[in-house]
């Protein structure tokens, strides 16, 4: 199995400001991670040191061997996808917007969509069921229908990496187990790589097959949900106090929170 992506003590940061630091971790191809941790954490920061928009203070990335910062836009482009969180107010139509995930594949002088990118688009537009959406503007779309245009764009890249920044944070519970069984299924079938930040534990122990923990800026565990999601790991970290049981038919851990009320009542400090 090959190295798809893999971080040596890497640091990245803004200008005199938060940074993180001493960033190791190395991924295999058709991993499904995810990155949690706190508000503020640096999840986000990672994702853009990931995706080379900070640049490197020290440390490497390499991506299939190769330093990541010595990749063609355009190279970058066919390896890596990313969908950050936002909120689309362009008014082009969600068929425009989803075939522009086509363009590093566009020849120079190329004007007009082939009839391979327009297939590809509705294809990842049906996967995403955003295919009915095809005419209407961006900018009329619920949040969670404007996620999931901007994964079929993504995925239109036909990235061997897609990395995706908290993208159920606007899906109720169906569109969200839809939305990682979609995820899971790409990552069966095309043997595509996924890092996801999540917030949601659960969630992430119940699709994830490696978890990396922050907290302030670096690394606090990563490894298995079982080995990441230990009750002591999540309220080192959130400074909250959870119960993690083991669900009884995938063997993941569910963390359940506990309220403030109960432990008073229950003299837990
Ligand atoms: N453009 C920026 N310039 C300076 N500081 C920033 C910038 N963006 C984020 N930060 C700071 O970096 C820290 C880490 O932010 P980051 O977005 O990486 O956290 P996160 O773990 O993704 O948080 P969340 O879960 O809230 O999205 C925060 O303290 C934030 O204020």
């Amino acid at each position: 199995m090959k190295e798809l992506l893999t971080l040596n003590n890497f640091s990245c940061g803004y200008k005199n400001g938060f940074s993180i630091n001493g960033i190791s971790f190395s991924l295999i191809e058709g991993t499904f991670t995810g990155i949690i941790g706190p508000n503020g954490s640096g999840k986000t920061t990672l994702f853009r040191g990931i995706s080379g928009d900070l640049p490197v203070r020290s440390g490497s990335v390499l991506f299939e061997d190769r330093d990541l910062s010595l990749l063609t836009l355009r190279e970058k482009a066919q390896k890596i996808a990313i969908v950050s969180q936002f909120t689309e107010t362009t008014h082009i139509t969600v068929e425009e917007y989803v075939l522009m995930g086509r363009m590093p594949y566009r020849k120079p002088f190329q004007f007009f969509d082939k009839a391979e990118d327009i297939d590809i688009a509705h294809h990842y537009m049906q996967l995403t069921n955003t295919y009915r959406l095809r005419d209407k503007s961006m900018a009329e779309l619920s949040g969670g229908e404007q996620q999931m245009a901007s994964i079929a764009s993504a995925l239109c890249q036909n990235p061997a990496l897609l990395l995706l920044d908290e993208p159920t944070s606007h899906l109720d519970i169906t569109h969200q187990v839809k939305f990682m069984n979609l995820m899971q299924k790409l990552n069966d079938e095309l043997k595509l790589s996924v890092i996801m930040i999540v917030h949601d534990l659960t969630l992430a122990a119940e699709y994830c097959d490696y978890l990396i923990m922050m907290k302030n800026g670096r690394i606090h565990r990563k490894g298995s949900p079982e080995n990441v999601l230990t009750y002591e790991n999540i309220e080192h970290v959130y400074d909250t106090v959870v119960v993690v049981k083991i669900n009884p038919v995938s063997g993941k851990p569910v963390v359940f929170p506990v309220s403030e009320r109960r432990l008073r009542e229950l003299n837990i400090p």
